[in-house]
């Protein structure tokens, strides 16, 4: 009886032992194969399209992440694998396309406007605003905010363009003839003020506190989110949770502090203009009014039965996508004119022939008359594509090429995969605006050259943004001229959503002499 007693509870702790491990074993294991687990569908695909080695679990990742640069990245695969290959990122089967047929399938589809799966780590921080918009809400944001970029806004926005940048230049002055700066230090602070001003009526400063809390957040942010999407061990979410939760929601609440400070501040403002414009609508005022602004669009997201966090997260979409990108095209336009000395002198030629040495600021018809500009601009934004791959969730199977992918899949189309195919572009690592002659581009397809993305979800401040960048970029070159130690082998990008050079941006200006180049050259 005695050992019965002994023995029975021992057998009773050892089986509730051995059945709480196995409990564990299957909990862990369900878990592991929620996280990682590969859909055989894919999987099955996947075994069908070329790619770099990975290993069964956590993937491609290595290949990518801690390779080369996008833009190094995006040649090696077209010449190693071609059009077509994937890459495993954990339980996420990404395949690269950079086909132009296959592109024009996928930006043309009305099924493929959506973000994939793998890219809600970057929901935290954007929301619902267009970049992380799901497609339903996507649609009706882009169709509020669409006409915020239309044409009939530009010459108001150039005033204030020219305004913004007449303040760069001086702080320039103080700068011509002295030592090498680096671009970086000043561009972001310049396109940062335009958007503030242009879509958010605000003065508000790049050194201001709210305005740097937000641009350091979101800078953080945006590498955590990277971080999360493409490093397997961080798709455990109790992992992730663990090592980032409490930080993720600190940069929330400082990015939300200025969305928040804007609105508070122009509520009444906002009010008034759409009154206005109800009143236009039901031709109750027969004046005319300016077109609404993008603040009153914004806010006008609201009868379609959002709440406030709605119009926060089309602010902060709109600062994220308007700072970096102008100011990395600005910087990577005047180093590289800096570096080729012969392309800046015909660039100034040809604004001598619009301006003469007169003072008057720039405008739409003065941009138009531009054409060699044009053909450096947009050499610039192939060569140094600022946004190298853009991506999009299958939600339904459908067909690219002679293949279906499956849903599930994550399309990457690659841009820079484009910009560099020797095709199109026969020698595409050397900074040639000839490439941009009216002959070349009618000899190459329309979607050989898409910086911006194409089809409904592309770049929706396309036109703005070259008339902005552009703007700033005449007033400083009438103004100054700019000059490097850097040479394009000392260029090294980094990996990122727009590209950057990781030695920044150095130059050194001196004051223009007002006269074309010709006329140096007559008086050596
Ligand atoms: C040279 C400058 C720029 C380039 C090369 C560029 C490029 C792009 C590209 C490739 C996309 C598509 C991304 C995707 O499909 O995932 C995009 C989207 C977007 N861009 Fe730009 N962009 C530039 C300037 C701007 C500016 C100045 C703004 C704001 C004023 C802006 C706001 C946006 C927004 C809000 C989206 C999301 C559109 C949507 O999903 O509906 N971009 N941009």
């Amino acid at each position: 009886m005695l050992i019965s007693q002994n023995w029975l509870p021992f057998s009773t702790t050892f089986a509730l032992y051995i059945s709480s491990l196995v409990i564990l074993i299957v909990v862990i294991r369900k878990y592991l194969v929620k996280t990682y687990g590969r859909d055989p569908r894919l999987v099955r695909f996947a075994e069908t399209i070329p790619g770099p080695p990975e290993s069964s679990v956590f993937g491609s990742y290595a290949d990518f992440v801690y390779g080369k640069d996008s833009l190094s990245k995006a040649t090696e695969y077209l010449e190693k694998y071609g059009h077509l290959y994937k890459l495993w990122f954990g339980k996420h089967l990404v395949v690269g396309l950079s086909k132009i047929e296959d592109l024009e399938v996928v930006f043309m589809s009305s099924k493929l406007l959506g973000k994939p799966e793998m890219f809600h780590p970057f929901h935290d921080f954007w929301g619902d605003g267009l970049f992380t918009a799901s497609t339903d809400v996507w649609k009706k944001n882009r169709k509020k905010l669409t006409p915020a970029f239309g044409n009939n806004r530009f010459g108001r926005y150039t005033i204030h363009i020219n305004d913004k940048t007449h303040q760069l230049v001086r702080v320039f002055e103080n700068l011509v003839d002295g030592a090498e700066f680096n671009l970086w230090s000043y561009l972001p602070h310049l396109s940062f003020d335009i958007i503030a001003k242009l879509m958010l009526n605000e003065e508000l400063g790049w050194g201001n506190t709210l305005a740097t809390k937000f641009h350091q957040s979101m800078a953080k942010g945006i590498q955590i989110g990277f971080e999360r999407m493409c490093l397997p061990w961080l798709h455990m979410k109790m992992i992730s949770d663990f090592y980032f939760k409490k930080h993720i929601n600190q940069l929330l609440t400082n990015i939300h502090e200025l969305p928040k400070k804007i609105l508070n501040d122009k509520l009444s403002e906002i009010s008034s203009e759409i009154i206005l414009h109800k009143a236009k609508a039901n031709e109750i005022l027969a004046q005319d009014i300016p077109p609404k602004s993008f603040l009153a669009s914004a806010y006008e997201l609201l009868d379609e039965g959002y709440d406030e966090k709605v119009v926060y997260d089309e602010i902060i979409n709109i600062i994220s996508g308007g700072t970096n990108t102008s100011a990395s095209m600005l910087s990577f336009f005047l180093l590289a004119v800096a570096i080729h000395q012969e392309i800046q002198d015909r660039i100034y030629d040809e604004l001598y022939q619009v301006f003469g040495d007169r003072d008057r600021d720039a405008d739409q018809d003065d941009i138009r008359r531009l054409p060699y500009l044009d053909q450096v601009f947009k050499e610039t934004l192939r060569r140094f594509t600022l946004v190298p791959f853009v991506m999009r969730g299958v939600q339904e199977d459908c067909k690219i090429g002679d293949r279906i992918f499956p849903a599930g899949t994550t399309i990457m189309v690659s841009l820079a995969g484009v910009h560099f195919n020797p095709r199109y572009y026969p020698d595409p690592w050397t900074f040639n605006p000839d490439n941009f002659t009216a002959d070349a581009v009618q000899s190459r397809p329309k979607l050989a050259f898409i910086p911006f993305s194409v089809g409904a979800r592309n770049c929706i401040a396309q036109n703005f943004a070259i008339m902005e960048i552009k703007l700033i970029l005449i007033a400083l070159l009438r103004n100054f001229s700019f000059h490097t130690t850097t040479t394009m082998e000392n260029i090294k990008l980094n990996m990122a959503f727009v590209i950057d050079n990781v030695n920044g941006y150095n130059v050194s200006v001196k004051r223009r002499i007002k006269k074309p180049s010709y006329f140096h050259a007559e008086t050596k």
